[in-house]
Order: structure tokens, then sequence, then C-alpha cells
């Protein structure tokens, strides 16, 4: 495992890509990035305030730039936690593809809401009935996901630190089967 390459996390909203990032990051001893982070310390704003002031395009556009920021800088291998909608653009697609270890976080509708209803930060989530938007964005995205993804690992009614374990086994079959 010390020699994994930077591990990506994608996956819909409260599939928990933060809190098992931070987990992994932990227990590999490296560095943790989450670009929702970084796009708010690079605008000094936080996401609903970008998505009020330039809508989800301009979130879009610098969501593009922050991911190919992060994977063009030369550095050691980190984890990297991505925002839910970073596949939709087909150039983040492309740049994901390229990375050798991009992992899926399932999580059904359900669980997702579940984990969603806590906080209030998700300005997709604040318009209409959230189970009909996470519902509609699971069917537009959940083969997006998976067209990027090299492993895929279940997340439903499991604690973070138990789907930390499962991710770190399903990453040493991937790279023994890769070998
Ligand atoms: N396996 C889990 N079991 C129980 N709760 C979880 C699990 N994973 C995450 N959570 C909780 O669900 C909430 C959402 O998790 P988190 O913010 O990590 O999701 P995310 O995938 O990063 O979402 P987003 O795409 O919006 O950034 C948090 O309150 C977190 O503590
Ligand atoms: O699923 C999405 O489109 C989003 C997920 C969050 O991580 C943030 O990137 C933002 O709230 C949009
Ligand atoms: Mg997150």
């Amino acid at each position: 495992m010390i020699n994994a390459p930077t591990i990506i996390l994608v996956g819909p909203m409260g599939a928990g890509k933060t809190t098992i990032g931070r987990l992994l990051s932990q227990q590999l001893d490296r560095e943790f990035f989450d670009s929702d982070r970084v796009i708010e310390e690079n605008a000094g704003a936080d996401i609903p305030w970008i998505f009020e002031k330039e809508g989800e395009e301009g979130f879009r556009r610098r969501e593009t730039q922050t991911l190919e920021a992060m994977l063009s800088e030369e550095q050691q291998p980190v984890v990297l936690a991505t925002g839910g909608g970073i596949v939709m653009k087909e150039e983040n697609r492309a740049m994901l593809k390229q990375q050798p270890l991009v992992v899926y976080l399932f999580a059904s509708v359900a669980q997702q809401l579940q984990r969603t209803s806590k906080s209030n930060n998700r300005p997709l989530l604040k318009q209409g009935n959230p189970k009909e938007t996470l519902t509609r964005l699971f069917a537009l995205r959940d083969p997006l996901y998976r067209e990027v993804a090299s492993v895929i690992v279940e997340t439903d009614s499991r604690h973070p630190k138990t789907v930390a374990n499962k991710v770190m086994d399903a990453i040493k079959k991937h790279l023994a089967t890769e070998v």
C-alpha cells in the first residue's frame, strides 16, 4: 500500500467521500484534499455563496480548474475527495479516467437522503424535494461514476471505519490484479 498511487473518491452527496477520505488519509499517513474545500479556499467563499453569485455553471468552472490543478501538480500520492457532481463534465471524466485509482463510493438514494438531511450546505438539495433531486441525479450520474471508477465500494448501513477498511481491501485487491 505504501506504493499505492493517489486515491480519488467519487460518488453522490452523502456517499461519505469527505468522511472516508479523511479516514483513509490517516490510515495511510497521507495528505488529504477535498476539491469542495479547495474551491472554497480559492474563492474565499463557501459553496452556497458561489452557487448564488455564479450559478452552478460558475461552480463547475471552478471545479474543473481545481481538478486540473490538483492532478497536474507533481506531488506525493494523496487522498482526494471530490464533489458529487465532478463527473458531470466530460473533460473531468477524461482526467479521472487517466488516474489509476478512482474509487466509487456507492450509496443508495435512501442512504444519501438520510446522510444529507443533517446539514444545510448543499445548494442542489435546497430547491424542490431532496428525494426527487437525489433520485434524478442518481439516474444521471451512477453510470458516469462507474465509467471513471476502477473500484466500487458499497457504503450503505456501514460504519465509516468499516467502509474505510473495505476501501483499503478493495484497493489492495485491485492493485494486486493490476501487476
Ligand atoms: N458510512 C457512513 N455511515 C454513517 N454516516 C456516514 C457514513 N459516511 C458518511 N456519513 C455521514 O454522512 C454525512 C455526509 O458525509 P460526507 O460529507 O462525507 O459525504 P460526501 O460524499 O463528502 O458528500 P458531498 O458530495 O456533498 O461532499 C456526514 O454527516 C457523515 O458523517
Ligand atoms: O452533487 C453535487 O453536484 C454537489 C456535491 C457537493 O459535493 C458540492 O460539490 C456541491 O454542493 C455540488
Ligand atoms: Mg464531501
